[in-house]
């Protein structure tokens, strides 16, 4: 069970908020002041705390360190009278993980807790997983999908298995993990077909015999025999060309092939993980891809969900590689303002799991070391501007952004009608260059 302590000197607020959540199932502490907060902490270790930073016998803030000594991982709010924000700041900076401004509606302490316990459980999951190595995150439905397919298949070894989804949703995440919990011992073999000029693409694949073709002048293992006994994962599968195919084709039929040059067949027992994120079928109507290949490598197909489709999910994300850069870039971890969690759950993450990682990693390089607040401000405009319509996010970028052209746009025909529509000299009116004068005019359609 959940701990929770309630600091505040206030019986009535207290009370109150200790009833609400004893009924959520937390285990609550009640505590009036720091002399109370001192005898506790000599004996139990806070996980998620309200704290009120003023308190009859002292500045709640000083209770702080004290809470993070006791036990890193608790999630300390803190509940400040409302316009405190230096305060906010100070406590934010010294590990708060957020704060409540009083007073506050019961239903706003109540998701901020609940961010609180599923923050801590990651938090306690993840570090169990990076001990077994294991790196997939994530605990929606569409998530133990996946978790409880990559176990059924850990069984059978020989198995074709393709994997589709979205760039960056993590489908090279999962080959590694059935490869993982599979028996083989082998290693992890990847290959990118998108990546390899497609004439290097079957020495890459197959290999080569000295002497096979000019410039060849030693032999040259391919990636199928170096992944032998382990597994193969051939991402963007769908640009594998098609004379290519028709060889893994074969391969895949009989578990042997011949690497250019050489006389005899191998033979190579492996598993096969191939992944795409284009639309195979209409590969095939286009006639690009095997239709032979296809049911060969799709016998277990497996459907990643693009993030927008794993709900909270991706505050789970967030946290994780919050923790992950803070820890590699020796820096305290950033904490992102609700707003900012609540952006990211209307956000579609066009890029999926990657584009929010390189976000993560951005926010660290660009914050002012000692600025820990990630606050709406802080992120990209192209994610405003992605919103769907209908978000309760800043009145929306697409608003402003018409706004501001039409302005631009009256600027323009009032200086040209001011000139005579003479360009040199409604440029020169503006301040701007006659060519940024024609630029932005043919912008708006005005030539
Ligand atoms: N569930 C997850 N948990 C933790 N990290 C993840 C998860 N999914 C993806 N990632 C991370 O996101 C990044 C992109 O993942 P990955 O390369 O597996 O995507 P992909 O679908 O194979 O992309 P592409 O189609 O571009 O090859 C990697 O840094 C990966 O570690």
């Amino acid at each position: 069970m959940t701990r929770l302590w309630i600091i505040e000197d206030e019986p009535s607020l207290a009370q109150g908020l200790g009833k609400a959540f004893e009924r959520e199932g937390l285990a609550v502490t009640l505590i009036p002041d720091l002399a109370v907060l001192n005898r506790l902490l000599k004996g139990e270790r806070p996980e998620i705390v309200l704290l009120d930073l003023r308190l009859p016998d002292g500045d709640g803030l000083t209770a702080l360190p004290h809470l993070l000594k006791s036990n890193k991982e608790a999630r300390v709010i803190v509940m400040t009278a409302f316009g405190d924000s230096a305060l906010i700041v100070r406590a934010i900076k010294e590990g708060a993980y957020n704060y409540l401004d009083k007073p506050f509606p019961l239903e706003a302490a109540r998701n901020m807790i609940r961010r609180a316990a599923e923050a801590l459980d990651l938090s306690r999951r993840v570090s169990r997983l990076q001990g077994e190595g294991i790196p997939l995150v994530g605990t929606s439905p569409a998530m133990e999908k996946v978790r409880d397919f990559i176990a059924k298949v850990a069984s059978f070894s020989d198995l074709n298995i393709l994997i589709r989804g979205e760039s960056g949703s993590g489908k090279e995440v999962v080959a590694r993990l059935i490869h993982r919990n599979g028996a083989r011992k082998g290693d992890f073999v990847a290959l990118n077909c998108a990546a390899i000029p497609e004439a290097l693409m079957e020495a890459e694949l197959f290999g080569y015999r000295r002497g096979a073709y000019t410039g060849a002048a030693q032999d040259k293992t391919g990636l199928i025999e170096v992944a032998r006994g382990g597994t193969l994962f051939l991402d963007e599968i769908g640009d594998m060309a098609l004379p290519l195919q028709g060889k893994l084709l074969r391969f895949l039929d009989s578990r042997s092939f011949r690497p250019l040059g050489d006389t005899k067949e191998t033979e190579v027992s492996l598993q096969v993980l191939c992944a795409t994120c284009v639309d195979l079928e209409s590969r095939i109507a286009q006639g690009t891809f095997r239709r032979d290949l296809f049911y060969r490598i799709a016998l277990l197909p497996l459907e990643l969900p693009p993030l927008r489709e794993r709900g909270r999910d991706v505050l789970e994300l967030l946290e994780t590689f919050l923790a992950e850069f803070s820890a590699r870039l020796g820096r305290p971890p950033l904490a992102p303002s609700a707003e900012v969690e609540e952006l990211f759950l209307d956000y579609p993450w066009p890029g999926n799991v990657r584009e929010l990682r390189n976000l993560v990693e951005r926010l660290y390089i660009l914050k002012e070391s000692g600025d820990r607040a990630i606050r709406l401000a802080d992120l990209p405009e192209e994610m405003l501007d992605a919103l769907p319509p209908g978000s309760p996010f800043p009145s929306t970028a697409g608003n402003l952004k018409s706004r501001l052209d039409g302005y631009e746009r009256n600027l323009l025909e009032e200086a040209l009608a001011q000139c005579g529509s003479n360009r040199t000299r409604a440029a020169q009116l503006l301040g701007i260059s006659r060519y940024a004068l024609l630029r932005r005019m043919q912008r708006h359609g005005m030539d």
